[in-house]
């Protein structure tokens, strides 16, 4: 049998202490997604459905409001990343609108008063994700062979996590653009997608749809275990493609990084194996800022959009 482009891992061996055979199954298929193209899915990760559909449906109600009501919750801090409901500027071709949220008792968040349950179903499922979200790091940490918690003592601040709910509205004749191709900034995302699909992978110069399926959770790696590997493991590169008649809705929650973290190529994968590093060494807020730059003030040509490259080392 072909094996499926993007797999599905069950995570369940990973949330019990002990060792067996499925973990050793599981993380070699892991190591072979993120070396190739830096996607995969999970279930059995411990999120009740229940949970899953809920936060789906409250985030629904939300952004189906007025643009009035809507508009009340505008991010109105000076948070490194806006918390709060935007949408993309009318200039942009990302056509969505987005909640973003950070931890639960950060001072950031501005969260909607309606619909009343939002808030703590949101703050639960933040909650859970973020468990899900360590989990994964120290599965790919172990994957990467690095010493035992190496990633989790390097990244050990959840207070720059987030998560955003996302709505993206039908394609229309001539457009359909939701998300343009990108790769994520971060450690690790974790999305949990409606039924309508639009998710895409770049694998081998062709497009994947990562089909919808219910109570599965879609992981990609990001930017910074890109280069902390040398680019053993990819940032993957996808978009959403809206389509027609009904709206998407999604959770996307970004396993991040302390801000003031300096990010470059670790010697495991450069010095001790005799490897150039293919990045240079960042701060990781600087890129953080660059990146949000290309949403707020969208570059006119395509090529100065600011993405990894920015700090790559040619050969
Ligand atoms: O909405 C989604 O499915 C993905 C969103 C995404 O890729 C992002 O926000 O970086
Ligand atoms: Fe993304």
């Amino acid at each position: 049998m072909v094996e499926p482009i993007i797999p599905t891992i069950d995570l369940s061996p990973f949330l019990k202490e002990n060792k067996d055979d499925n973990k050793k199954k599981a993380m070699e298929t892991i190591t072979k997604a993120c070396s190739e193209y830096g996607f995969f899915q999970i279930v059995n990760h411990g999120i009740s459905l229940d949970l899953m559909k809920q936060a789906m449906e409250l985030s629904k109600t939300f952004f189906n409001y007025s643009d009035e009501e809507k508009n009340k919750s505008s991010p109105s801090s000076n948070a490194p990343l806006p918390a709060g409901y935007s949408r993309q500027p009318s200039h942009s071709p990302d056509k969505n609108e987005y909640l973003l949220v950070f931890p639960p008792r950060s001072n950031f968040n501005v969260y909607p008063e309606n619909p009343p349950q939002l808030r703590e179903v949101v703050e639960e499922l933040f909650a859970q994700t973020s468990k899900i979200g360590v989990v994964i790091e120290n599965i790919i940490n172990e994957c990467l062979g690095l010493p035992p918690n190496f990633l989790k003592e390097f990244n050990n601040d959840r207070s720059w996590d987030i998560m955003v709910a996302f709505r993206y509205i039908p394609a229309s004749n001539n457009e359909n653009v939701g998300l343009r191709e990108h790769q994520d900034v971060n450690c690790v995302t974790l999305v949990l997608q409606d039924e309508v699909g639009g998710l895409e992978v770049l694998s081998n110069e062709e497009w994947v749809p990562v089909v919808p399926a219910e109570g599965t959770i879609v992981v990609n790696v990001g930017d910074v275990i890109q280069v902390l590997s040398n680019k053993k493991f990819k940032s993957a590169s996808h978009r959403v493609v809206r389509k027609g008649e009904k709206s998407r809705y999604s959770f996307a929650f970004f396993h991040n990084l302390n801000g003031e973290k300096w990010v470059e190529p670790l010697p495991q994968f450069t010095k001790e194996i005799g490897e150039s590093p293919k990045y240079r060494g960042f701060l990781y807020k600087e890129y953080q800022e660059l990146r949000m730059r290309n949403k707020t003030h969208p570059p006119f040509r395509p090529e100065d959009i600011i993405n990894l490259t920015h700090y790559a080392i040619d050969d």
